[in-house]
């Protein structure tokens, strides 16, 4: 056994969830506590692009994958600026990675970002009893062991609950911002993700490109990248942004972005996504998805333990094509509060909820996945397609 999986040469850690279970394991990342949701994906690569997914703050992200890290990590796969979920829980962490596009181990990126990690966990067990109980609050809590149980689940107690946190303002960007995208090629060939460039918004710039405004409730890059592809000004607005100020930047079609948290606790966004939806051709993205839906008057609740993975089954209901799709999501939209002018389009396979629905009359898109992948794979990346055809119309 290697050095890095000898339990007794490491700091032990504790993870401890909110019903009291236990698992003891090794400290990894930063030194210290970290509390959130413990959620689980079950994607076998992409650890970089889901720890740097705004979606998943305030989260701590189990990988069932059970070795981590072993292609490092780099500065062309990051989904924002930083990491954001507030911790990681894996089975085994390595250490060395061996990847010609590695910069830095996942252990000391984790350190720097100062991001308390867990290993040497049974993530397996984990993912069942999640998958059992549903999704719940847990805590990591480095030089702790069984002994200290009971003591970090009164920590726990102690703790905001996941579904009353504030966390849009937290990740999202808040004041507009014009996107540039620098794809790193070489020769022909373009070589991983294109960088993210996000530059404070000059009013008076503009180019030939039809303009998309982008509400960012946290948006992943790869929504930007795709966009971008697709010959279109992207500028970032917060999603504060009153209907009368997105008016005055003149935009052609309109991206609602993936986000974190409780979509029912957003409702003071809903009056400009109800107005942008009436007003322009509109595309909605998970959280995205969410809110034009209450902004049209359904409703949205909580899945026991979510979706999360890369390989989630969902049919369109028009085609009966089933594709594989990227999914991060812990809530769903009602299907029997669609309003009538809503038609749902996708469903997902393993519990029929609902994954996208059209508008009967308006140019609207809507998917609770993630068409952009980041990780994942790109069955389903001609919505960006069918969305740049719509914005192209909007503005010949
Ligand atoms: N990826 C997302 O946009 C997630 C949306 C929402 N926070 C949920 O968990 O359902």
């Amino acid at each position: 056994m290697s050095s890095q999986n000898n339990k007794e040469n490491r700091e032990p850690a504790l993870l401890v969830l909110e019903d009291g279970t236990c698992f003891e394991g090794v400290a990894a990342g930063a030194s210290g506590v970290a509390v959130g949701e413990a959620v689980f994906n079950t994607s076998m690569s992409g650890y970089q692009e889901i720890l740097t997914d705004p979606s998943y703050a305030g989260q701590l992200v189990t990988l069932t994958m059970p070795h981590i890290g072993n292609y490092g990590v780099n500065t062309a796969d990051m989904e924002s600026a930083t990491i954001q979920a507030a911790g990681l829980i894996v089975r085994s962490i390595s250490e060395t990675p061996s990847n010609y596009r590695s910069e830095m181990s996942l252990p000391d990126w984790l350190a720097d970002n100062e991001i308390v990690a867990i290993t040497e966990i049974d993530t397996r067990a984990l993912t069942r009893h999640l998958r059992d109980k549903g999704v719940m609050m847990a805590v990591i809590a480095h030089g702790a062991t069984a002994e200290d149980a009971e003591r970090w689940q009164k920590h726990l107690a102690d703790q905001p609950d996941y579904g009353s946190g504030e966390f849009v303002g937290k990740v999202a960007h808040n004041e507009p911002l014009s996107v540039v995208v620098h794809p790193e090629v070489s020769g022909e060939e373009e070589l991983g993700e294109a960088r993210v460039e996000l530059v404070p918004h000059d009013p008076d710039a503009g180019d030939e490109r039809p303009h998309v405004v982008v509400i960012d409730y946290g948006v992943k890059f790869s929504i930007l990248r795709n966009l971008d592809a697709q010959g279109l000004r992207l500028t970032l607005v917060p999603g504060s942004t009153s209907m009368d100020e997105i008016r005055e930047l003149k935009p052609d079609g309109i991206m609602l972005s993936n986000g974190p948290g409780d979509p029912a606790r957003l409702d003071d966004y809903l009056a400009t996504v109800k107005g942008v939806v009436e007003t322009y051709p509109t595309f909605g993205i998970c959280l995205g998805h969410q809110l034009l839906a209450r902004a049209l008057g359904a409703e949205t609740f909580k899945l026991p333990f979510g979706h999360r993975g890369p390989n989630q089954p969902v049919k369109n209901m028009s085609t009966g094509k089933i594709a594989m799709t990227s999914q991060n999501h812990g809530y769903a939209v009602r299907s029997e509060t669609l309003p009538a002018d809503l038609e749902v389009t996708h469903i997902n396979l393993n519990d029929e909820t609902v994954e996208g629905f059209r508008h009967k009359s308006l140019p609207v898109l809507s998917v609770q996945y993630h068409p952009e992948a980041g990780p994942g794979p790109h069955d389903a990346v001609d919505f960006f397609d069918d969305f740049a055809k719509m914005v192209r119309e909007a503005s010949a």
